[in-house]
């Protein structure tokens, strides 16, 4: 007699998976190896940004008072007594009426408090001596980039767990990173399961499909930030498959599976998590696709049993492994990002379960607007290829009308949410 499954809610779900947040661990890498990588500790200006008072413009660094009294018919000269490019200092202090040329980025000399650009001064030379005149005022302040305006030392500038962007490389090369602390790629064990599964340089045959959620799965766990360890492909067959996952088990941080968890005679994963003493965290989950995803645990450790078909695997994937690997990563914001948007065709499908529909969401005249992006069944592939979000269908027995508002979760958005459930 077939085991009868009860289906909880998708965030009970999650709940259940997050339980047993592991915690991330750090590395030290070379930062230009950062770039991608996650933040393992909170990024904090280790000086002042600039750390010098400095020109913005190449000009002539004045003492704004000795500039007060100067217009169109009293022009006011002062006697530049040292020139500096960036990288340079002067040991020279200003006197009254006296500048220095200085060119963007150099340290203003002592005494100055302002710089007028090249263009608003006109130089001259008398008796081997250099002299420049202005033509109206400057105030104190004016055109100096002032110590610490950038970054204050001591900041906390960006929290751990943030992802590495370009900006960021910026960040950490004006401090000093040059290791950066970032989270340890977790270890993602991989297996494919199914007998009727050829490698991509198979030819086809009658009955065998090649496997293509391998790839899929690895590119997921790529996007999240992961390292994926793949194992191959296992027959439907029991012991094979038991051996296999017991062996690999100490190699990773977490292991996947996808195929052989629902309820066929060679869907063999219930009774291997039973034979490893793991614990089933549960083995239905109502919504549509993955309805079949099982996630069980042994000794802390996580087993997600995802489905074999191929969008139910990619929104199993998405929805459960994704905040566990993110959490790891040391984000506060786990889950994928949800926003409002509007539904743009109609969809009729009726469905008891909540829905996620593999979609396009794309902004038109500052509105979220979202379609599905191809055929909405489990089993199908080429919708995911133009996804970037799932939108979520709540359960009901009607279908839903163009103008509904929708939410979506977004796939690609590095931000992601602390709980969208
Ligand atoms: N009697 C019932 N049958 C099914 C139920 C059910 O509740 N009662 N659930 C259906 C649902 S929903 C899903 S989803 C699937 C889940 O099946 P499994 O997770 O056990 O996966 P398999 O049976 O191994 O394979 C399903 C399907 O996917 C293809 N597949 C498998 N692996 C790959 C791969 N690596 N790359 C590409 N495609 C793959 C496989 O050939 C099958 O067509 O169960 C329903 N049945
Ligand atoms: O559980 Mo299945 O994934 O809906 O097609
Ligand atoms: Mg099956």
């Amino acid at each position: 007699m077939l085991e009868k499954r009860s289906p909880i809610s998708v965030g009970e779900a999650v709940r259940r998976v997050m339980n047993y947040n592991i915690i991330g661990q750090t590395e030290y890498i070379p930062i230009n190896q950062a770039y991608g990588r996650y933040l393992s500790e909170d990024l904090i200006a280790t000086s002042d940004v600039p750390h010098f008072d400095r020109a913005p413009y190449d000009g002539f660094a004045i003492r704004s008072v000795d500039s007060q009294m100067a217009s169109q018919i009293n022009p006011i000269t002062f006697e530049v007594i040292d020139e500096i490019g960036a990288g340079m200092v002067t040991t020279k202090k200003l006197a009254a009426f006296q500048a220095v040329r200085i060119m963007t980025g150099a340290m203003m000399p002592e005494g100055a408090d302002t710089v007028v650009m090249l263009e608003l001064a006109k130089d001259s030379k008398e008796n081997e001596k250099s002299f420049m005149t202005v033509k109206r005022p400057f105030r104190k302040g004016d055109n100096v980039s002032f110590t610490g305006e950038d970054a204050k030392e001591g900041e906390v500038l960006v929290k751990k767990g943030a992802f590495i962007n370009p900006g960021i490389q910026a960040m950490l090369a004006t401090f000093g990173y040059a290791e950066v602390p970032v989270a340890k790629k977790p270890r993602i064990g991989l297996f494919a399961t199914g007998t009727e599964l050829l490698d991509v340089g198979d030819s086809l045959v009658p009955g065998k499909i090649r496997n293509s959620n391998s790839y899929m799965i690895a590119a997921q766990i790529m996007r999240i930030g992961g390292e994926v360890v793949y194992f191959g492909k296992l027959l439907d067959d029991f012991n094979a498959c038991y051996e296999a996952i017991k062996a690999s088990l100490e190699k990773v941080d977490i292991l996947l599976t996808t195929g052989g968890v629902s309820v066929g005679d060679y869907d063999y994963l219930p009774a291997i998590y039973e034979k490893l003493g793991a614990e089933v965290l549960f083995n239905k989950v109502g919504m549509r696709p993955g309805s079949v995803t099982t996630v069980a645990q042994l000794h802390g450790k996580l087993l997600f049993g995802l489905s074999g078909n191929p969008s139910a695997c990619y929104v199993g994937f998405e929805l459960f492994v994704r905040p566990i690997v993110r959490g790891m990563l040391f984000s506060s914001q786990p889950h994928l990002s949800k926003e409002e948007s509007i539904l743009e065709v109609d969809f009729p499908k009726a469905n008891p379960f909540m829905r996620f529909v593999r979609s396009y969401a794309y902004i038109e005249n500052g509105q979220m607007k979202v379609v599905p992006s191809g055929l909405d069944k489990s089993n199908i592939v080429m919708s995911l290829a133009g996804a970037n979000s799932l939108m979520i269908l709540p359960g009901g027995t009607r279908g839903f009308m163009k103008g509904t508002k929708v939410e979506v979760l977004l796939l690609e958005d590095h931000t992601g949410s602390e709980w969208p459930w």
